[in-house]
């Protein structure tokens, strides 16, 4: 049996993708609907208060595209706060009028590929801290996907063995690299969780360089032989300021 990775396993999260249902949400009287923003961004106001803490963090961007109109992407420590948080979205006024349309559950996830050999705890290092437990970038634009690596035939990854992993991993990093400072990558495992193995979840200030990163990983041998992709999503920041514009009907 080959050696599986160690894993490093920060907050949970859940990507939770919405509709807006237009039609029923411009039938509500403008009281009524100020109401509704008011409601929500004050559930907006409780999660930033959280985020003020460092107890969590959360990030709200629309959608472009049929898939969804907006996404809102919680991280906490706990499952149960988690699910107590969406389960509050639910019960808002404009939980009614929007449609669920696709969500994922995972926890951010560092693994040992490339991982120096140290006798300390992990879990006490502040720059491993900073990653398992990230405050979200406030970048213009996001971009999730989930995905695989691929168990068929003779490309299968969990056949692989740990030496083999590490080199390939070391050539996605080296990939990976050459966007430091362009794009930020929060990659969460999901194994057990949910319908692939991990979310991930790219920010950037520049749209095209999602693009540009996907396309160049998918030469190196990690994607291009081994990874198996679900739906994408791209986005633009969603600040609460603007949510009163992003709901605004005549
Ligand atoms: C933005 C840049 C960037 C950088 C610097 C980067 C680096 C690294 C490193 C160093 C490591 C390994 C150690 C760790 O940190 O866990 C990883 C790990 C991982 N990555 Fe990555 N990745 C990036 C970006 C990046 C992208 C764009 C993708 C999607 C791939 C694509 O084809 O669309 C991705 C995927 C992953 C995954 C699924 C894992 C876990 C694999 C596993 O088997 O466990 N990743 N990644």
């Amino acid at each position: 049996m080959s050696e599986p990775a160690q894993t490093l396993d920060g907050w949970y999260t859940l990507h939770d993708f919405r509709t807006m249902d237009w039609a029923s949400w411009k039938r509500l009287s403008s009281d009524e609907r100020q109401a509704a923003i008011h409601e929500f961004s004050q559930y907006l106001d409780k999660l930033n208060a959280v985020q003020d803490r460092k107890e969590g963090s959360h990030a709200l961007y629309t959608i472009v595209g049929q898939k969804a109109d907006f996404m809102l992407m919680i991280l906490r420590p706990t499952l149960e706060e988690l699910n107590e948080l969406e389960n509050e979205f639910n019960k808002l006024t404009i939980a009614e009028y929007t449609i669920p349309t696709y969500s994922y559950v995972s926890v951010v996830e560092l693994s040992n590929y490339l991982a120096k050999e140290s006798n300390e705890d992990p879990y006490q290092n502040p720059y491993v801290r900073g990653r398992l437990y990230p405050i979200l970038p406030k970048t213009k634009h996001v971009c999730f996907y989930p995905m695989d690596k691929r168990r068929e035939g003779n490309d299968n990854w969990y056949m692989l063995t740990m030496e083999e992993r590490k080199e390939l991993m070391h050539s996605h990093g080296m990939i990976g690299r050459k966007y430091a400072g362009i794009i930020k990558q929060l990659i969460c495992g999901s194994v057990g969780f949910d319908d692939y193995e991990w979310g991930v979840t790219l920010f950037s200030d520049e749209a095209l360089q999602f693009k540009k990163i996907v396309y160049e990983m998918r030469f190196d041998e990690v994607s291009a032989r081994y990874g198996e992709f679900g739906a994408f999503f791209v986005g633009n920041i969603l600040e609460d300021d603007d949510l009163e514009k992003f709901l605004y009907v005549k």
